[in-house]
């Protein structure tokens, strides 16, 4: 059995990052040594040192998933279904294969009884269009895609059908958060329904911009806002951030910019917000850092600053090869 080998003291931090981004093997039981901790895992990760050796399977319980499907599906089908679970509050999204498309009602009701959440939906699209959001198919439980999913001690409300939300960034939004100091200026660039200032305000003392083109997304922010119980304080505008950020008479000690597919496209606007000395958590998709440390290079040179990459991190795959990569950059005196 393939697994993450790690030392003893971090195997429950590993642990965690590693269900959350749906890499763990759930089958089989994790093994701790007087100092070593061994995590199964479905697939090769980088960063991690990978070794194969036997691990006990979990006991099956009646009721979970691959009893309730043994019928229908074999072994390996349903271990590809279950890497595809999504939960997002008490909606569970779910991506089904071409070749068990027929059995997709079945799918549902088992994954219903499996993880006892109130609704589950099928991906029937890609996350597509400028508000980045995908096409869901109801499959079972009650057709309400209204929920509030928690994350970090935060109550984040959406609605599936409208919004862009992600919880595989969970680990990526805490990393951010714990680098933010009190006091910090932020511009959430592409901020969606807000999980990155809701996060980050929830933590520390800051002052925060927040800027979407979908006003599903403003309105579910909005209301998180007054869901949680803030330190600092978050104020929304809906728009095309280029176009909304002419306003800003003020510059940022922080700048987010996770709308990967695009985010490159706006670098010219983030570094004329940014102070100097301040921090751009920039985001793509790429099969390596170079394309992004190169595209905050050449911005940074047309806007006559400098920038320098203090971090790097493959944030969760995409597809084989593709990952939605972290670059931080730090804009430093010339
Ligand atoms: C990938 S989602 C990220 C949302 C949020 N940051 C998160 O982590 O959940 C990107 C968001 O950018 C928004 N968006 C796309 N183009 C935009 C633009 N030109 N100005 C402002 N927001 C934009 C979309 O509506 C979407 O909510």
């Amino acid at each position: 059995m393939k697994c993450v080998k790690v030392p003893l003291r971090q195997l429950n931090d590993t642990r965690i990052k590693l269900m959350e981004n749906g890499l763990m093997n759930m089958e089989y039981r994790i093994k701790a040594s007087d100092e070593w901790g061994y995590i199964p895992i479905n697939e090769d990760i980088d960063d991690y040192e990978i070794v194969d050796i036997e691990l006990e399977p979990m006991k099956k319980v009646p009721h979970n998933f691959s009893e309730l499907l043994k019928d229908e599906l074999s072994e390996k089908e349903i271990d590809g279904l279950r890497t595809s679970f999504d939960t997002i509050g008490d909606v569970v999204i779910l991506e089904i294969p071409e070749d068990l498309q027929d059995k997709k009602l079945k799918i549902g009701e088992a994954a219903l009884k499996f993880t006892k959440r109130k609704a589950i939906y099928m991906k029937k699209s890609a996350v597509k269009g400028t508000t980045r959001v995908r096409e869901l198919e109801f499959l079972a439980g009650v057709d309400d895609s209204v929920t509030i999913h928690k994350e970090h001690g935060a109550r984040l409300k959406l609605d599936v059908r409208k919004v862009y939300f992600s919880p595989r960034l969970a680990t990526e939004r805490k990393r951010v958060m714990e680098s933010v100091a009190d006091g910090e200026r932020i511009l959430d660039m592409f901020c969606g329904i807000g999980p990155f200032p809701i996060v980050i305000a929830k933590n520390r003392n800051v002052d925060i911009t927040a800027v979407d083109i979908n006003d599903e997304a403003i309105k579910y922010l909005d209301e998180n806002i007054e869901l949680n119980k803030l330190k600092g304080s978050i104020k929304t505008y809906c728009g095309d951030v280029r176009e909304v950020s002419e306003s800003f008479n003020s510059k940022f000690d922080r700048i987010i910019m996770n709308l990967p597919g695009l985010a490159y496209t706006f670098l010219d606007v983030a570094f004329d917000l940014i102070e100097e000395n301040g921090i751009i958590n920039y985001y793509e998709f790429s099969d390596s850092y170079e394309q992004g440390i190169e595209r905050l290079n050449d911005a940074a040179a047309k806007s006559g600053k400098e920038v320098k990459i203090i971090n790097c991190r493959k944030v969760k795959s995409t597809s084989p090869g593709e990952w939605h990569v972290a670059i931080d950059g730090k804009i430093v005196k010339k």
